[in-house]
Order: C-alpha cells, then structure tokens, then sequence
C-alpha cells in the first residue's frame, strides 16, 4: 500500500521546493506534512498532529488558518525560511479525483511585497551574484516593491563583494549551483542571507529581457538574468513595474567600506545596531517614506563630482533660503502617498479602491507642489518643477471613478461613482427603486395588517421577508402570507409580490456588483499603463524631500554651505561633531578647527583618554559624507575637498565578518586601507596598535604612519597614547603633531576637549581611572610607581618593557603569528619574519628594534610588489 493520491501529490510538489515550507491548501488550511510540519510546529509554536497518509506511520501533520496565514508567513520569512503557497486551481466541487493543486507564489525575504512584511521606510533587497574570479564579480540587486535595480561589476577583493551586501538591507542572495563554500558560508553565516541557488544554464522569460537593454557587459548580463529568472520563478505573476537595470559604476561614488559605514555609524549606531545615535538619525527630515528610503541610498553612495555635489547643494541653497516656501512644501508633501510602492502594488494586481483613492490625493498635491517650486529664487528648484507630471490624464481617470469612502474589499460593490457607467447607473437605479418600494411595501402592510412591529428585513440566506412577533401572529392575513422561518420570538412571511420584486433587486445587485469589479479591473489596468510615469514621478518627489530635508536640518543646526577648493586641502572652522552636538542637548560642545593640505596631510593626535580624539576624527569624516551627498556640514566656515574613499580603524571593533581577534582585526582594517588609498583619500588611525604590546604596537603605528607618509600619501589622522610617535614630527614633512587638551585643576583633570597645536605632555591615566572610581588605595599605588618609573628616567616606554619582558618576547611572537597567518607569505618572505622574530630585541634600543622592524617590513613589502 502506498501512500493516498493527495499525499502523493503533496510530495511531488514538495520534491520541486525542497528549501521551502510548502503551505499545502487543504480546505479553509494549509496543512504542512512530514519534516516541514515539525520545523514549523516548532518554529510557529502551532501543534503537532498527524493523519493518515496510507501508509502504515502516520504523517506528522501542522496547519493554519488560511485567513490568519499571513501572519505565519510574515514570522517565517522574518526568520530567514522561504514559503510557498500551493492552492487548489480547481474547483473541489466539479473536480475528478485529488484536486488540482499548484504553487502559485514563492515568498522569500528578498521577495516580499506584501504591506505587513514591510518596513514602509527601508527598502528590502533580492541580490544576485556572480564569481569569475578572486577578483571579479558581478554584483545585481532589486526591491521588488519598487521596481529599482542596481548592477555592478566589483573589480576588487571579496570583501568589497561583502561591503556592497553589508551597505544595505539585503535578505537573500542569488548565486549559481557551483559557487564556492567558503564564500557561501560567509554570505549565509556572516552576512545572515537567505541563500537561493539557480542554475547555470539561465533562460531568461522574453518578456523580461527589455530590463536588460541597458546593459552591456556580458558579466552583468549575466548576473541579470540570474536575479530576473529567480524573480519570475518566485512571483509568477505580472511584474511590469521592474525598472530597466541601472549599470552602476562604482568609480563615480565615493567608496565607504563596510568597517567605515559601520564605525562611523552612518545609519546605525554600534552600540544598539539601530538608527537613533546614527549620522541618519540627525539628518533626516524627510516627510516622506520614499523620501526617507532615498536619503539611506544617497548615504549609502556619497558623490565624487563636483558638479553633481554643487548641484544638489544649489537645492538645499534655494529650500534653506526660503523657510515659509519650504515649510509649504513640508505640508504638502505629507500628503503624498508612496507611490514608488503603490505602482509595484498596481502590477501584482494589489491595489483596492482605497489605494486608488490616496492615490488620487497625492497626485492632486502635484500641482501644488510645482507651483510652491516655482516661488524659489533658486533656478534648479523651478526646474524641478518643470519636471514634475501631475499626471492629470490619471487623476481625471480617478476623480471620475472611485468613490469619496469606498470599502477595502474590491468585490462588494460600492467603490464607484454614479455617473461613471451607464450600465452601473441602470442597475443601482433599479436595485435603490427596489429599496424604495419596499420601504413602501412596509408601510402598506403595516396599515392593512395593522401590526405595528411588522418589518420587512433581509438576509443573506432568506432573502427578503415580513417578520411578526409572536404576540401578533393572529393578525397575519394567512392567504397572503407564506411562512419562511421560525423564530424563537417572531415568525417570517413571504408574500408573491415580495418575491417578485426580490428576484428583481438581488439580481439587479448582483449584477452592479459584478460590474463594479470587472470595471474596477479595467481601471486597474489603465493606471498599469502609467507606472513608468508614476515611478518617475516617485524619484522626483523623493528628491524634492530628500533636499528639503538637508535643509531643514541645517537650518535648524546651523550647518553651512561647504566650498570645494581646487587643491586638496580642508580647512575647517569650528567644526563639530553632527551626532554627538546633538546628543548632548546643552549646546556645550566645543568646536574645533581641522586644516589639512598638501604639505602637512598627516595629524598626529595625542590627549589623555576621554577628551575627545575619536570625536574630532570622526566630525572630520561625517563632515565630508555630508557634504558629498549634498547636505550641509557642523562647521561655521568649510572649505573641502573631493575625497574618493574612507577608510577608518576606530574604536574596539569586534570583527563583524570574520570572529578574528582585535588585533587581527586591526591589522585587517589597516591592511585594506594601505592596499587601496590614494592621496584623494581619507583615513582614520585610532591608537592604532595598542591591540598589541607596547613594543610591537608602536613599531607598528610608526611604520603604517611612515609607509602612508611616504608612500600614499592620503590624508590621515592618527591618534595615539604612544608619546614617543610625536617626535616623529621632525622627520615626516607631512605631518603635523596636535593634542586635546584637558587642564588639572587641584588633582582634577578637567577635559577642555580643545584641539591645540604640538604634542600633548601629560597622559592622565590615572585621573581618568580615579575619575572612573578606582579604589584611591589603588590610585595612589599607581602614582608611587609612576613616580618611581619617572625618576628612574627611563621614559615610559622603556620602564613598562623593563617591567614586563616576558609578556613582550610572547607578543612578538604572537606578533609575527598573526601577520604570517594575515599574509600567508610564502618561504622568502617567513625567514625573513623569522629574522625579525629571532632579534634580540631586549638587547636593543626600542627605536632601533622598531627601525629594524620597519626596514625588514619594507623588504618583505618590496618582495610583494615586484610579485
Ligand atoms: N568637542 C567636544 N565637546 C564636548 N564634548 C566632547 C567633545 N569631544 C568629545 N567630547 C565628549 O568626550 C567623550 C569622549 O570622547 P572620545 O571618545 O572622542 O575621547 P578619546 O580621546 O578618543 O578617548 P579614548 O582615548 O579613551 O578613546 C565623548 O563621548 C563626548 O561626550
């Protein structure tokens, strides 16, 4: 005996969506079978049961309801997990045998369009990615409910691959049968994406090809196609809304790896992983969710030409300089529905009345807004308005059709004008006479009867009937009156006339109800015929918001207009921190100059713990993503240059990809910025090496500071405990020693966070830890050993090596361990860290040990270039 027919069928479907939970229709269910049935029971908290498959075992069996579906299939998919949804296509009643069933839709995390699974101000991301080699990769992304995407060709290392992913919400990534594991595992493990696989050989459906007219390269094309045909194999119905793929070259945009976005906390803050605490947290002031989906992706792709910069921030000009013009354009925006959304809903066939409706509003915002643009001084802004279509073809179509308060269902009627349909108007004519001359009919019984309660009601299942109570059924003309139903307190009559007339308006319902959707059908796919300019429509709206809202929050922070010089040099004045400023309410945040150019790009930073080092690194680079997306900057004066890319090592990473360890980390991250900055380029160096021993940590710092000194070039500021670095001053031209400063006032240590020139001289460890609340017991014993450390005179360097030898051969070691393991250099270059390894370095001096350090670092560089 095998299994029953259903079951079979079950499993045959099942065998074709073997990644997904397959929600099998059973009735008013869908009933899930075998494993699936267990992980869902478990994952959903629904019970477990079983049923007779006509095996021997029963089946291990879970369902829910299919009204209430929608919610499972939200939790799962939040989950990770992929659903497919398998209806019954025919009818059970006329059916032969098992009911046809198939799977209609695939839901999957980067597919999701339905309005609960969606964040209305994020976008949601399907990736596809293809390997050529090492180095190569294309790289292709869509949001299905806006119909946007992005590709790209990644020329670089795999972790650009990852920092592109980590840059926006992707949830699922498409990648062919035979990528590699390592790398699946990262994008999977690491990067937490559903993975969905498709086959090498790709047949793109024909109607899809038209999205790829843009794109040339063959690589892209073929990245493409991957993510178009996983597309249609999930949605299996109408996607007219994708937008042609948009090729993206990489070398326009400022680069922002993913350790940069993440230690700036460009849209999200370290500490809670959300957005408040973030640079988007401070500038967004947008009205709109389109707005707000926008600004993420100008953040996520600051600008590198000027012209393009100078464009945007001629906007913002104009919207900053007339506040009541922009506060009008606030309001209206407000009012604007998301209609990048809205058209993706227009294609799937998702749209009710209602949709229809706000839709309609909006666009009668248009006009307005246009007019509003006009009343700028600003040239760019009344061309925008020129740009804007208010659709008035559309609106017409709308204003004439859909009702002022339609019902959310679209198959109950009552969604369209009077006046819109012959037909319709013919048949709610006689279904509201029909109304009438039953409220007469009433009235008439009720005086020939003389009854009083009688009434004429109606039900779906009855119809149309008199109802009389109990105490009156005496009166009830039996000739006349046909009994119906039984009521516990009234009795219900049918009479000829009544039914007559009955049959009449219920069909007359029927029919305008059937009418109305089939009209309502049609309306649908008229406003299908105008998504291209909707989605249009959509970016311009979404700009107009986007700058808007620059505007507004520089006003209200008092931001200024960055220039660009024609050299590559930044002066600053009373710069400030856009977050912190912010955080700390109180308007006590001190400003501070930064001013790098070609002769001195390099500032060394020192100050005790606390006073404000990483701030005014960091202020630096938000400052200039500001200004590269267009807004305005923290500063009272901002002369800027263009930079290409940032690179940054700050705070105490945990190393998000990789579970390396902090040094390791640090090495990576300083490693990454020395292999692909320019002089054009930003980097941050944050006690780079104190990961380490002393001695190992300031050989490091000193010769990644010479290295870009000599040879980079890139702008960089570096702030280091390492007081020794700053004599550093008098042999690198470039660089320029600053400090915080902090002032002691009776054994405090008051942090001014002030930026002066030339190097800090004292290090207040100790007062931080004393303000920290270590025990005073504690705190003096540190000042004893400092005093006895000072007058030993040995500087602080060498007394802390003299203190702990041991710990200092072992780190070097360790040392040489990690860059071994970072570089996996091959045998020339190991006996050379061998020889670094086997120095006696507690024989020598710590500059010469560093300077040996450095010069065999540079040969094993040397080896690497001429590789
Ligand atoms: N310019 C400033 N004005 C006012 N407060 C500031 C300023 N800069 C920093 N602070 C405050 O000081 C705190 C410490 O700043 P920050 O982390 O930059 O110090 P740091 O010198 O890098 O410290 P550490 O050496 O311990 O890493 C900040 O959280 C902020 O509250």
């Amino acid at each position: 005996m095998g299994y029953t027919p259903m079951i079979k069928q079950y499993l045959q479907i099942k065998a074709e969506y073997k990644d997904s939970f397959l929600f099998f229709r059973l009735g008013d269910f869908y009933e899930m079978f075998f494993d699936d049935a267990k992980k869902a029971a478990e994952e959903l908290e629904i019970t477990l049961t079983s049923r007779d498959g006509g095996m021997d075992e029963r089946i291990p069996m879970c369902g829910v309801p299919h009204h209430s579906a929608e919610n499972y299939i939200r939790s799962l998919i939040e989950k990770g997990y992929k659903v497919a949804i398998c209806e019954q296509v025919e009818d059970p009643k006329t059916a032969k045998g098992v009911v046809k069933r198939e799977v209609v839709q695939l839901i999957t995390p980067g597919t999701v369009m339905e309005g609960k699974m969606l964040e209305d101000k994020e976008n949601n991301y399907l990736a596809a990615l293809h390997v050529m080699d090492e180095q190569t990769y294309g790289f292709a992304y869509t949001d299905m409910s806006t119909g946007d995407t992005s590709v790209m060709r990644i020329e670089s290392s795999w972790s650009a691959v990852l920092s592109e992913i980590y840059n926006r919400p992707i949830k699922e990534i498409v990648v062919d049968e035979t990528i590699d594991t390592d790398l699946k595992n990262d994008l999977t493990d690491k990067m937490q994406l559903t993975l969905s696989t498709v086959s090498e050989h790709i047949q793109l459906p024909h109607e899809m090809t038209p999205l790829l007219a843009d794109v040339e390269d063959v690589l892209l094309q073929h990245v493409c196609k991957q993510l178009f045909q996983y597309v249609y194999h999930t949605q299996k119905r109408s996607i007219d809304h994708l937008k042609k793929a948009q090729v993206i070259e990489l070398k326009k945009y400022m680069t922002l790896d993913m350790y940069s976005k993440r230690n700036l906390e460009i849209t999200h803050s370290m500490m809670r992983n959300e957005k408040f605490g973030s640079l988007l947290w401070v500038i967004d002031r947008t009205v709109t969710a389109m707005g707000s989906r926008k600004l993420k992706k100008w953040l996520e792709r600051p600008l590198l030409s000027r012209h393009h910069i100078e464009k945007r921030l001629d906007m913002v000009t104009g919207f900053y300089d007339q506040f009541m013009e922009r506060e009008s354009i606030r309001e209206s925006l407000r009012s604007i529905y998301d209609l990048e959304r809205l058209s993706g809903r227009v294609s799937f066939g998702n749209v009710n009345a209602r949709d229809l409706l706000q839709l309609q509003n909006s666009l009668s915002k248009i006009p307005l807004i246009k007019q509003l643009l006009k009343e700028f001084n600003q040239q760019s802004l009344q061309d925008m308005a020129d740009k804007l279509d208010p659709l008035e073809g559309l609106k017409k179509l709308l204003e004439n059709s859909i009702k002022e308060d339609p019902p959310i269902s679209i198959t109950e009627g009552n969604i369209l004008k009077d006046g819109y349909n012959e037909k319709l108007d013919e048949y709610r004519h006689i279904s509201r006479n029909g109304k009438d001359w039953i409220a007469a009919l009433e009235r008439k019984e009720k005086e020939t009867t003389n009854i009083k309660s009688l009434k004429i009601g109606y039900n779906k299942v009855f119809g149309y009937f008199i109802e009389v109570t109990r105490a009156n059924l005496h009166l009830v003309p039996d000739a006349r009156y046909e009994r119906k139903q039984t009521l516990t307190n009234a009795e219900r009559f049918i009479t000829d006339e009544l039914k007559e007339k009955e049959s009449l308006i219920l069909e007359a319902d029927e029919k305008s109800v059937d009418l109305e959707y089939q009209l309502f059908l049609i309306i649908r796919d008229k406003v299908k015929e105008y998504i291209p300019a909707l989605q249009k429509l959509a970016d311009l709206v979404s700009e107009v918001d986007v700058l808007q809202s620059f505007a507004t929050v520089s006003e209200e922070n008092n931001y200024v207009r960055p220039t660009f010089a024609n050299n590559h040099q930044v002066k600053l004045e009373q710069s400030r921190h856009p977050v912190i400023e912010k955080v700390m309410k109180d308007e006590s945040f001190v400003p501070n100059d930064i001013q790098l150019d070609e002769d001195k790009f390099m500032l060394l930073i020192t100050g005790p713990n606390m006073s404000g080092k990483s701030t005014y690194m960091r202020q630096l680079a938000l400052t200039i993503v500001m200004a590269q997306v267009g807004c305005f900057v923290p500063a009272k004066k901002a002369e800027l240059a263009i930079f290409d890319q940032i690179f940054t090592r700050i705070g105490a990473a945990d190393d998000l990809v990789s579970g390396q360890s902090t040094f390791m980390v640090e090495m990576l991250e300083a490693n990454h910025a020395i292999h692909h900055a320019t002089d054009k380029s930003l980097i941050l160096l944050d006690e780079i090496g104190r990961g380490t021993s002393t001695y190992d940590g300031m050989a490091l710092a000193q010769s990644i500071m010479e290295y870009i000194h000599d040879q980079i070039k890139a702008k960089t500021l570096f702030s280091t405990h390492y007081h020794e670095l700053t004599s550093l001053e008098e042999r690198l031209q470039g660089l320029k020693n600053i400090h915080v400063r902090a002032e002691e006032i009776n054994g405090d240590v008051i942090f001014l966070h002030q930026i002066h020139q030339g190097a800090a001289d004292e290090s207040y460890g100790i007062h931080v830890a004393q303000l920290a609340g270590l025990p005073s017991d504690l705190i003096e014993r540190a000042n004893q050993i400092l005093t006895q450390l000072e007058t030993k005179n040995v500087g602080n360097y060498e007394a802390k090596q003299q203190l702990e030898p041991a710990n200092q051969a072992e780190q070097m070691t360790l040392f040489v361990e990690e860059e071994r393991s970072l570089t996996k250099q091959p045998k020339e270059e190991e006996n050379l860290i061998a020889m670094i390894n086997k120095c006696d370095v507690l024989e020598m001096t710590p500059m010469d040990a560093m300077n040996k350090l450095y010069e065999l670092q540079k040969k094993v560089r040397g080896m690497k270039g001429r590789k």
